[in-house]
Order: structure tokens, then C-alpha cells, then sequence
């Protein structure tokens, strides 16, 4: 398997374009292996398209990308069951129970450990016997923990996670926040993920990538953005950074 050594990230000079329109502008990213890292900007500046192209679902027009050491375009079945991927808008479907949702999730992967997987995820997932129950049930909450704790209990080399925690409740996204940090320290999963919360940003992440209006504005550590800009706080910096770019334009 090639590439241990290499960056899970690394796009250079990409391009995108969607509806007409330059989506993603001369994006630049390198993803250190075993790294909390994130991506920042306005509603509308690129991220979900940002992860899309970095992870070969959308074609770059121009700019390369390097998926785990390869480039992404020639990237088969062996290199995408190493990765995995929640997207914002990702759900289990509803009318199965959660350990069904686990069992399915693992045939797709391929675990070969099954037992193993299914005990790890439904500890991961802190649902105890709500697993029994149709996902239909379940809160907002329950249901991205059980996504989470699917994708994480298969120890991916990379874990990219598009607004993890929007709309949960404090202890939820507490809950979730200590898995990706947890699972990214102790297995050495590289967590890509996406955020519109600085502090979730601040406490997570040692790198991180704002981007505004398709174009990078800064990369760096949080603490670097903020002395940087020599404001009191990461949201002061991010506003400050992201200001003039602006989101939809
Ligand atoms: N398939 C598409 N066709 C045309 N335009 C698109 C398409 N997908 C996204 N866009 C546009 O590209 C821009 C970036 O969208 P994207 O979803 O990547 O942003 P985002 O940073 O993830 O936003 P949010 O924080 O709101 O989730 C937006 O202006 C969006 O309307």
C-alpha cells in the first residue's frame, strides 16, 4: 500500500467550477497524516465542493490532488475503503435499527472483523439498547452519533466529517468532538472536517484552513490566525479573514 509516508491530503492549484461559476479558485491543502484538521468560511465560500473534489467526487478542472499518497483520479476500491466520508447532509436510513445501519455499513467496507467492528461501534456510539430500536426514533443527536461511531470503528486512514456537529446540542457535539480527537491520537485517523464553529475549530484542530468566496485567505494553526491578525479571539480573526471575500458572491 503506497504512500504511508505521504500527506492524506494534498491538493495543489485546484480549480472548479460549477453552474457557470469558479466554485473552488487555486486551492492549495496539504492534510498532514494523523492530524485534526480543518476547513473554515463563510455559507457558500466552497467547502462542501472543497471536500467533493479532494475526495475524486467531483472531477477538478484544473490542479491535482493526492488522495493517502495517489492521485485521486486514479484511486480504486482498495484506497476509498480507507477512507470515509459524512456528508452534511449524510442520515442511516430510517426504517432500519442501528445495529442493522452498523451491519450494513460494515458489508460496504468489507470488514473482515466483524464482531470486533460491531462491538467497537456500538460502544463508540454510547446508544447501549436504543440500537435495538428503528433509527426513525432516534434524535438528531443519536442518529449522527451512530454515523460517527460507524466510520470511526473502522480505524479509516482518513476521516473526512462536512459540519459534524451542526445543529447538536452541546453534549452531543462534546460527544463527537472527543471521538475525532480520541480516534485520531490513539489509531492515528486523520480527521478532515468541516465547521462553522471556531471554538469546536480551536479545540480540535492543529491546522486549519479558512476559505472565502472559493479561495484560501488562510492556512496555518488557529493561534497563528489569531495573533496574526492581532485579534482577541479565532472568530474575531476568522471575521476579519474572511472579510471583503465575503460567502455567496
Ligand atoms: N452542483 C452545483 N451547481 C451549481 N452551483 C453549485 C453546486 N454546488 C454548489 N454550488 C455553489 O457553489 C458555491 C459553494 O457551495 P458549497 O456547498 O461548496 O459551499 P459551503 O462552503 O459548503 O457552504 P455551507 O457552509 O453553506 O454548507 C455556492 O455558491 C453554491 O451555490
Amino acid at each position: 500500500m503506497g504512500g504511508a509516508g505521504q500527506p492524506a491530503v494534498e491538493a495543489e492549484g485546484v480549480w472548479k467550477r460549477l453552474g457557470g461559476r469558479w466554485v473552488l479558485k487555486d486551492v492549495s491543502l496539504t492534510v498532514p497524516r494523523g492530524s485534526v484538521y480543518g476547513v473554515v468560511g463563510p455559507n457558500g465560500a466552497g467547502k462542501t465542493t472543497l471536500f467533493r473534489t479532494l475526495l475524486g467526487l467531483y472531477r477538478a478542472d484544473r490542479g491535482r490532488v493526492a488522495l493517502l499518497g495517489e492521485p485521486v483520479e486514479r484511486a480504486g476500491g482498495s484506497l476509498f475503503r480507507r477512507v470515509a466520508y459524512l456528508p452534511e447532509d449524510g442520515e442511516p436510513y430510517r426504517n432500519m435499527t442501528g445495529h442493522e445501519f452498523l451491519r450494513l455499513y460494515a458489508s460496504i467496507y468489507g470488514v473482515e472483523d466483524l464482531e470486533g467492528y460491531l462491538e467497537e461501534a456500538s460502544r463508540l456510539s454510547g446508544l447501549g439498547g436504543r440500537l435495538g430500536e428503528r433509527v426513525r426514533s432516534y434524535s438528531k443527536g443519536m442518529r449522527r452519533r451512530l454515523l460517527v461511531a460507524a466510520m470511526l470503528a473502522l480505524k479509516p486512514s482518513l476521516a473526512v466529517l462536512d459540519e459534524p456537529t451542526a445543529g447538536l446540542d452541546p453534549v452531543y457535539s462534546v460527544g463527537i468532538r472527543r471521538l475525532l480527537k480520541e480516534y485520531s491520537e490513539r489509531h492515528g485517523v486523520t480527521v478532515l472536517l468541516s465547521s462553522h464553529n471556531m471554538y469546536e475549530v480551536e479545540s480540535v484542530c492543529s491546522e486549519i484552513t479558512m476559505i472565502s468566496s472559493g479561495r484560501i485567505v488562510y492556512s496555518g494553526s488557529p493561534g497563528e490566525a489569531v495573533r496574526r491578525t492581532g485579534a482577541s479571539s479565532l472568530e474575531e480573526a476568522y471575521v476579519a479573514l474572511v472579510t471583503g471575500g465575503g460567502g455567496e458572491s
